[in-house]
């Protein structure tokens, strides 16, 4: 049964007391009710990228954007640059006073060139007192481009095509959903918009996006500009969206491509990566929410692809 935020959440939808009073969380990948996450990452696996012993080195930091419009009318949105809702404004607050009653103090920001990851980033610090620090924004961070599916709604698509149809499209690795065309109603807003003057290049300017195309365009960003960094010893902050950061969390914790695709990350939860000094993960996705909001509202975001 698809569980409802509103249910769950209070006020805004953030139960800002149970979701956010501690700032010590949990890891994800190693609870036991995560049917879908890896419990223990498979022997293949290990092998090449046993974590190590040691404790962490670095830690860095990632959110996705709080709820924006499109996903509380639940339409696809890729690289349609819809604003925050009411609750993801709230959301974004509420990442923020977690961060703030955790201690964290920031030397890098990197964010996508979408304002519901900007804005989010701006939220957060701001609240932290942190707006002095470097933002980045880079295209390589956006959402996964999401072709022609950018504004239909998510539940009548799959009415329309079937919930298998719509979940290939939504969390397979390579299967693309279909180009978006010319007579799309976004296509001009998208294409010709003036934030992308400086890249993607017209060759590369992308019509849709599988996860693996999306990681293909994340990944040079993670390796060339936000690792050397990490290695001088930078504390960051990554505000990105649920794909640019699935495609990190793959790569990081070395997902297979059946593990990766059972990931649905919750709007507006900080998590926390700790990382040896070969950039292997210590602590995985560490939650700053309790372990019952988070689990849900993963669950929420699953569901989002379900007919009704
Ligand atoms: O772009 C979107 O529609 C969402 O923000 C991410 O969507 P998904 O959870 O359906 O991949």
């Amino acid at each position: 049964m698809a569980l409802r935020l509103s249910t769950v959440f209070g006020k805004f939808g953030i139960p800002f007391k149970r979701q956010f009073s501690t700032a010590v969380g949990f890891s994800y990948a190693y609870k036991p009710w995560n049917r879908n996450y890896p419990t223990q990452t498979p022997t293949n696996v290990r092998q090449s990228h046993e974590p190590s012993k040691k404790c962490g080195k670095y830690k860095i930091v990632m959110v996705r954007h709080g709820e924006s419009e499109w996903n509380k009318s639940n339409q696809f949105c890729g690289w349609y640059d819809s604003a925050l809702s009411e609750k993801g404004l709230a959301e974004a607050k509420a990442a923020a006073k977690a961060l703030k009653e955790a201690g964290y103090k920031f030397d890098i920001a990197h964010t996508s060139l979408l304002c519901r990851a900007i804005i989010t980033l701006d939220i957060i610090l701001k609240e932290i007192g942190q707006t002095d620090i470097p933002i980045c924004k880079t295209w390589r961070l956006n959402e996964r481009h999401y072709g022609n599916l950018i504004g239909l709604n998510k539940a009548e698509t799959a009415a329309k095509y079937g919930e298998k149809q719509v979940q290939i499209w939504r969390r397979s690795f390579a299967t693309p959903p279909p180009p978006m065309e010319k007579n799309h109603p976004y296509y001009d807003n998208i294409v010709n918009d003036e934030r992308y003057k400086d890249g993607p290049k017209k060759e590369e300017f992308p019509m849709f996006e599988s996860l693996k195309l999306t990681i293909e365009r994340t990944l040079p960003y993670w390796n060339e500009t936000i690792v050397p960094q990490i290695k001088e010893g930078k504390l960051i902050i990554i505000s990105a969206h649920g794909n640019s950061l699935r495609g990190i969390v793959k790569h990081l914790d070395n997902l297979s491509e059946d593990q990766i695709m059972a990931l649905n990350l919750p709007t507006g939860i900080p998590f926390i990566y700790e990382l040896d000094e070969c950039m292997r993960p210590v602590v995985s996705m560490k939650f700053l929410g309790d372990e019952e909001t988070v689990r849900k509202a993963m669950e929420a975001v699953a569901a989002q692809g379900k007919a009704k």
